[in-house]
């Protein structure tokens, strides 16, 4: 209830008035329909279905007097032209209030959307790494929806309620008794079908949970398909993908069925408790026709409205693991936020690093339960415009090194220099704004090279982009293609090969002229002639920025000024190329004869 009432005033200030207007056009519609069933009766009095004119009905028969002065002949067309006008302003009302009501629960979609995905943007790395992809794929598409339809839903129940307690008044008026009785059972019923509710919730969590495993399970498997396919996995993809699929279907039905039982009950009840009224009324209250024709009519009118709320809060139930989904989500975001948005895209300065990077006696565990640290009392100085390269075995710890020189996290234990100052939250964004990040599987957007390019410096001349495109060796290849810079690339255009991709994205970030350029793993794809060229770019390059380099491949940190080692979270060696290569009995010695690279030094 308190996630509903969250959004409710999420709602409130996204729609404003609109949200009052929406509100009384529902109750609005509902009274106008009300009267146009009362008005029945004096239709069917006058087409002499039954005498009305002496009726004891409160304002009927006020109404009725009231038409008995009017000369006859006008009744019929007074009554029938006053129903066509409720009626047809009814019908018009409902269709302004359908757009209305869209409009709003669109707009509210809206909302929710940019706000989840901003806050997504605005959290920090720490808080992705602990999440899948697929999380936020089924937050920002099904459980985003089922939330905005969890809502819309509530306000349906409230005006529900708004027009149940008029119609019970009107009823109270005609009489007491008949309207406790069937009140009576309209509470007997909820009191049962709270089970019915109960299941309901049940069906909900199970909905999001079968969901957030479609998307991920899918995503996953997409991701993965090279590997599916060559592996001949598709037999058990499948089945893993048949199961889960009935799995759905099954929870759908039973939320059918549960859905149809609840509504059979309150039918039947319905029908039990009409042939109860009528014997009642004309045995032991002793009603008049008239009346007992309009409890039947406000009875037939509220019974259904007992259904509709009581489908009403079954649906709302299956929505509220969405509405805890979203929410959880947002607030992770909010505590792991490390940045605001600015709507006029305005972003801090960017600053140059100068003197160069330190880290002081640095520990850092992706999981504080856990012993095991990533990296472990890291002391390193990195200086300004020199090439730095960091080496050593599968997960000794070098790429979280780089996120931690690059403010991605922070350290546990220990301190982050940038020029003599201490890197704090807030410098952070300054610091992230100065550098060029290419990692190994870059990331291209689905557009021309041209705009992939000058998204990052808007103002780029041509002559800019080739001389990047040329430092990074991608020149004669981005010639050779049908429209040059201007050729679509990624799912939608021209498939660019691994090395490739390299190629552009290291020339995207050599545009940029940042201060710090940072290459993770980023040549990995190249050949020996184009990591040559963009070998001789870096060597030029470190004059003008602070180059920092992982590699594999050892060949391609031949020009570093310093060698760092990393074993196991540590640094175990560090030192010139050449200083480095003279320790035999060094792990980087070691490393550069599995490579068969001893001689080449
Ligand atoms: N997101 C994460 N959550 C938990 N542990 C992680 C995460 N990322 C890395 N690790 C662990 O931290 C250690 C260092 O990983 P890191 O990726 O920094 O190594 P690496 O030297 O860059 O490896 P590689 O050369 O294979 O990329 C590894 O033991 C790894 O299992």
């Amino acid at each position: 209830m308190a996630q509903i009432i969250f959004y409710l005033k999420k709602l409130h200030a996204f729609a404003g008035a609109k949200l009052y207007i929406t509100l009384t056009g529902m109750i609005v519609i509902s009274f106008l329909e009300g009267i146009g069933i009362y008005l029945l009766i004096p239709m069917l009095g006058l087409i002499g279905v039954f005498d009305v004119s002496h009726a004891d009905v409160p304002f009927l028969s006020g109404l009725i007097s009231r038409l008995d002065q009017i000369p006859e002949r006008y009744n019929v067309p007074i009554v029938l032209a006053a129903y066509l006008v409720l009626i047809i302003g009814q019908a018009l009302l409902q269709r302004n209030q359908a757009i209305m009501n869209i409009k709003m629960q669109q707009g509210f979609i809206r909302y929710l959307r940019l706000e989840t995905y901003q806050s997504l943007l605005q959290a920090n790395w720490k808080f992705y790494l602990s999440k899948r992809k697929s999380d936020f794929n089924h937050i920002l598409t099904s459980e985003l929806a089922r939330v905005a339809q969890g809502t819309h839903l509530f306000l349906r129940l409230a005006t529900s309620l708004v027009f149940t307690v008029v119609q019970l008044s009107f009823a109270f008026w005609i009489s007491v008794k008949l309207t406790l009785v069937v009140m009576i059972s309209g509470a007997l019923l909820a009191l049962f079908s709270r089970r019915f509710i109960k299941h309901a919730k049940t069906l909900g969590d199970r909905t999001t949970a079968l969901s957030q495993q479609y998307f991920a399970g899918v995503t996953e498997q997409f991701n993965g398909i090279k590997d599916i396919k060559s592996n001949r996995l598709e037999h058990s993809h499948m089945a893993w993908f048949r199961s889960l699929c009935s799995r759905m279907e099954h929870n759908i039905v039973q939320l059918t069925k549960l859905q149809s039982t609840t509504q059979f009950f309150y039918s039947s009840t319905a029908a039990v408790l009409i042939v109860l009224f009528v014997f009642l009324s004309l045995n032991v209250f002793v009603v008049r026709p008239e009346q007992l024709m309009l409890i039947i009519i406000i009875f037939a009118r509220l019974w259904p409205r007992f259904t509709g709320i009581q489908n009403s809060l079954e649906q709302i139930t299956t929505t509220i693991p969405a509405f805890n989904s979203l929410l959880a989500m947002q607030r992770e975001c909010e505590e792991a936020r490390e940045q605001e948005l600015l709507s006029d895209g305005s972003k801090e300065a960017a600053i140059r690093v100068v003197k160069g990077i330190e880290c002081r006696s640095v520990y850092f565990r992706y999981n504080p339960d856990q012993a095991v640290y990533a990296l472990k009392g890291i002391n390193l100085r990195i200086p300004a415009n020199g090439m730095t390269a960091i080496v050593g075995k599968s997960g000794a710890g070098k790429s979280t090194l780089i996120d931690m020189l690059m403010g991605m996290i922070l350290p546990e234990k220990g301190e982050v220099i940038v020029d003599g100052e201490l890197l704090t939250r807030e410098k952070i964004l300054a610091l992230r704004h100065s550098i060029s990040y290419v990692s190994q599987d870059p990331f291209l957007f689905n557009m021309s090279i041209r705009e992939n390019m000058m998204m990052v410096e808007p103002d780029a001349s041509e002559e800019q982009l080739w001389e990047a495109l040329t430092q990074s060796a991608s020149d004669a290849f981005v010639r050779a293609l049908p429209q040059g810079l201007d050729t679509t690339i990624g799912d939608r255009g021209i498939r660019l090969s691994g090395g490739e991709r390299q190629r552009i994205v290291l020339a995207r970030a050599i545009l940029r002229k940042p201060s710090i350029l940072v290459l993770d793993e980023a040549t990995s794809a190249l050949d020996t002639e184009n990591e040559a060229v963009v070998q001789k770019t870096l060597e030029r390059l470190k004059g003008s920025m602070t180059v920092i380099v992982i590699a594999h491949r050892l060949s391609t940190i031949r020009n570093a000024d310093q060698v760092i080692v990393m074993e196991q979270g540590e640094i175990i060696q560090s030192g010139g190329y050449q200083q480095l290569l003279r320790e035999t009995r060094g792990t980087f010695s070691k490393l550069l004869a599995y490579q068969g690279l001893v001689n080449e030094g």
